[in-house]
């Protein structure tokens, strides 16, 4: 594969939608973009793959990361022990979704997983999500107005404090704290045994983990993807996870 692809080729999940009537799977340019611009070759994932478990692990063993995007719907409930019906699911996302995370730790595979990208990681080691934070005593708005034009949508929203000795620490020398966007309803509630929080926001509101003993595995509830490479905060997030790619191409020969 070395010979075709000297560059990580970059596993990313999509998101169901309808287009015209037909269902299509489909992921934003800014995602791929991101990628590209880092050093990686993305390659996108469909559904299909988590119905068989030897099709899935066939697929990884030519991949060397993993991203998993943001998405307009919403992880379902029963997923992380609650009953009650999500309108906005997406359950081909959710199983493959998982179906990922759990390849990606069985391989120690590096995986970047952005706002949904987060709460599957979260939900897939154990934990659990509030399912709309504006109802939460305590924490502010982080939905975005879908109103405006996308600049200010993408817009910073608020600050978040980095916890120290972490992986975004590491990747953000000097940089405590910092502003991000904001465009999501939920968020964690708990996290699993696995999960480390990177930072938070004024609220309480983890808004980054990463896991224990896995050498590249960083979620971010905001979106670093969005202009990533014009800013000083966002280039490192994704060069830091394909310099892992690459190490991890190269440890295994892919
Ligand atoms: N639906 C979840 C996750 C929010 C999310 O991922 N938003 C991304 C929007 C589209 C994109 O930029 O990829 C929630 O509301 O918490």
């Amino acid at each position: 594969m070395g010979i075709i692809f000297d560059k990580p080729l970059i596993g990313v999940v999509m998101c169901q939608n309808q287009l015209a009537g037909h269902a299509v799977q489909s992921v934003h340019n800014k995602y791929l973009d991101a990628l590209f611009s880092a050093g990686g070759i993305p390659l996108a994932l469909p559904h299909g793959l988590a119905t068989t478990p030897e099709l899935l692990e066939k697929s990884m063993t030519a991949l060397s990361g993993i991203l998993l995007t943001g998405s307009p719907s919403n992880i379902e409930p029963h997923h992380y022990g609650e009953t009650s019906v999500e309108p906005d699911n997406d359950p081909g996302r959710d199983r493959l979704a998982f179906a990922l995370v759990h390849s990606v730790i069985r391989r120690r595979m590096p995986l970047m997983a952005i706002c949904r990208g987060l709460q599957e990681l979260v939900v897939a080691t154990g934990g659990t999500l509030h399912r709309a934070l504006h109802l939460v005593d305590g924490l502010r708005e982080h939905r975005e107005d879908h109103a405006l034009p996308l600049e200010q949508q993408y817009a910073p929203a608020h600050e978040v404090w980095v916890q120290p000795q972490g992986v975004l620490s590491e990747l953000l020398p000097g940089c405590e704290k910092f502003w991000v966007n904001s465009l999501h309803a939920q968020g964690v509630r708990s996290l699993g045994a696995m999960a480390r929080i990177e930072a938070h926001a004024a609220d309480g509101l983890i808004e980054a983990i990463s896991l224990n003993d896995h050498p590249f595995a960083l979620a971010l509830q905001w979106h670093p993807e969005w202009q990533s490479e014009t800013s000083a905060l966002s280039r490192p997030l994704f060069a830091g996870f394909i310099q892992a790619s690459q190490r991890y191409q190269k440890e295994h020969r892919i």
